[in-house]
């Protein structure tokens, strides 16, 4: 799925208006009608529903919501808040229609007027504000903002759009933004929503479809875009009959250090799961039984030392040796000795295909950036946001975070994944592309061990790092997602996630008939 920019979102309307029978009126009440049922799903007629309105387009779909809620049984009241001097067309238009229907719906609140105090257990409509922010809030409008704001402890708040004074494309840092409990945005997710900056004013957000010309959309780029499942059953490549283990790739993994034996595991078990033709591991003296014994699957190297790896670059120190292994993952619990730092820069000077370094061989990156340099072309990069800083630098807002984020996969051609809730994913094209399973029950030591795993995994089965980043960010957030429903967030762990990988394949397998 496209994300489009405020002005893009401009042009999909008046594409859709000049190209298609419906008309701009006709749209709008499209969506209002989505936005009501909505309403009316989620509170009933009982809820008095107080709608603040600007004097914009997003004001017309509260106007045009007043009507279709009264029409639905609803005691809902508009408030017009004149912030402008001049409406827009569509807001007068349904303006009319709500007065000419219910006379006794709508109330002018004048500049620096003061605001009704709603009843009890009333639930307020945000359409103040919607994409066509024009510079952050300030004076009355920003007052209102924060009046709203004080309300939310007592009240839910339904932002209509876009929270009112959030910027659609650009950081709302230190600005007044209506902090909502859901968002219900029309055909697209916005940029601002998938920012963790952003999270208390977005709340929940539903997206409702309001039938945008399908043509302007698939004709026009985006920088920024959302996986989906048709896109990553497009990727998933189902294994053929007459497929054996040497079809699926042999992987290297470096991972553990004393008392971090587990990262290792979990890697391994998820590399294993995830379907690779052979793993074997690099481990440290201190970790050889417990990886044995908990993934029997997996083969094993054992470094010389007992408590940290630092030989591990000679798996790979002729071309032949290095051609054994279609791609390396490391990182996980690895540790930051002297040795370890060492065999890391010698395994890059020797190692030329793409690989997934996670954790600890990014902090090792962190502590010595030249070595950054010398990763292979086409690798993938996983780090959570204190690992981006630490490899990238702080930055002042998620918005500029993310411009770090791509422009250094384009100048140091990585693909570099920074998690979280909507993991993003920056490819060497400039392109960031973000994920939406997941759910907080992964937010559990050991859950990135796993993406590794299965990243790594991909990367051997001969996926590009690309298709394997896409698939393989999917595939982690929708097994942590079978494991949360069947366990709860709270007691899921990250081995669960590596336990329900098999219910996330089973999902990305279209069905098929014989
Ligand atoms: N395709 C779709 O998705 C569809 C979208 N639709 C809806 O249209 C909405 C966009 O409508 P829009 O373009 O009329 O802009 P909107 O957000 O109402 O604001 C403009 C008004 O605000 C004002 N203003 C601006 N900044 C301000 C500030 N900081 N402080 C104070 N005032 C400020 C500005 O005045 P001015 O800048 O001239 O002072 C003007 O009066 C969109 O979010 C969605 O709800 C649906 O109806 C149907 C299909
Ligand atoms: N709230 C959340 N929603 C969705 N995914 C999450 C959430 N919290 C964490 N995750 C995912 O869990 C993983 C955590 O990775 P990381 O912080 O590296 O864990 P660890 O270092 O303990 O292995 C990431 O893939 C991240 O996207
Ligand atoms: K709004």
């Amino acid at each position: 799925m496209k994300i489009f920019t405020a002005q893009q979102i401009r042009e999909a309307d008046a594409y859709t208006i000049a190209n298609t029978p419906i008309s701009s009126l006709d749209l709008m009440e499209k969506a209002a009608i989505a936005c009501t049922a909505w309403i009316c799903r989620h509170y009933n007629e009982y809820t008095p529903v107080y709608i603040f309105c600007g004097m914009g387009n997003n004001g017309g779909d509260g106007l045009a919501i007043t009507r279709l809620l009264r029409n639905r049984g609803y005691e809902a009241h508009a408030y017009v808040l004149h912030h402008s001097s001049t409406a827009s067309a569509d807001h007068t238009a349904n303006r009319q229609a709500l007065q000419q229907q219910y006379p006794g719906a709508v109330h002018d609140i004048a500049e620096n007027g003061l605001l009704p105090r709603p009843d009890a257990h009333a639930l307020i409509v945000d359409a103040i504000l919607g994409t066509g922010l024009s510079r952050p809030a300030e004076g009355w409008t920003a007052n209102i903002i924060h009046q709203l704001n004080d309300l939310k402890a007592e009240h839910d708040i339904v932002a209509i759009d876009i929270p009112s004074g959030l910027q659609a494309d650009a950081s709302s840092v230190n600005t007044p933004v209506i902090k909502a409990d859901h968002t219900l945005s029309f055909e697209f997710y916005k940029l601002a929503f998938l920012l963790p900056e952003n999270a208390a004013a977005v709340g929940e957000i539903c997206i409702l479809t309001i039938d945008l010309s399908p043509e302007y959309i698939a004709q026009t780029t985006s920088r920024f875009n959302i996986t989906d499942i048709q896109q990553v059953r497009g990727i998933y490549r189902p294994r053929k009959a007459f497929s054996h283990k040497g079809t699926f790739g042999h992987a290297l993994l470096i991972a553990g250090s004393e008392g971090k034996t587990g990262a290792a595991v979990l890697s391994a078990k998820a590399c294993l799961r995830t379907g690779v033709g052979l793993l074997t591991c690099h481990i440290p003296k201190c970790g050889y039984e417990i990886i044995q014994i908990a993934a029997p699957g997996a083969m094993c190297f054992i470094d010389e030392q007992k408590d940290h790896s630092s030989s591990f670059h000679n798996h790979v120190s002729t071309p032949e040796a290095a051609a054994r292994f279609k791609t390396i993952g490391i990182g996980p619990g690895l540790g930051t000795a002297a040795g370890t730092c060492w065999a890391l820069e010698k395994l890059l000077d020797h190692y030329r295909q793409p690989m997934v370094l996670d954790a600890d061989a990014l902090n090792i990156l962190s502590s010595n950036p030249t070595l950054l340099n010398k990763v292979p072309h086409g690798s993938i990069l996983t780090p959570h946001p204190k690992e981006f800083e630490r490899l990238f630098g702080r930055t002042a807002n998620d918005v500029e975070r993310l411009q770090i984020l791509s422009g250094n996969a384009v100048k140091r051609q990585l693909n570099i994944l920074l998690k979280g809730r909507y993991t993003a994913m920056a490819f060497t094209d400039g392109s960031i592309w973000f994920n939406t399973t997941g759910n907080p029950g992964m937010a559990t030591g050991g859950s990135g061990d796993v993406l590794t795993g299965i990243l790594t995994s991909l990367l051997a089965q001969g996926y590009n790092s690309r298709d394997a980043m896409l698939m393989g960010v999917y595939l982690h957030g929708l097994s942590g997602d079978y494991a949360a429903a069947e366990l709860s967030e709270e007691a899921m762990i990250a081995e669960d996630i590596v336990e329900f990988l098999g219910r996330g394949f089973q999902h990305l397998r279209k069905p098929h008939t014989c």
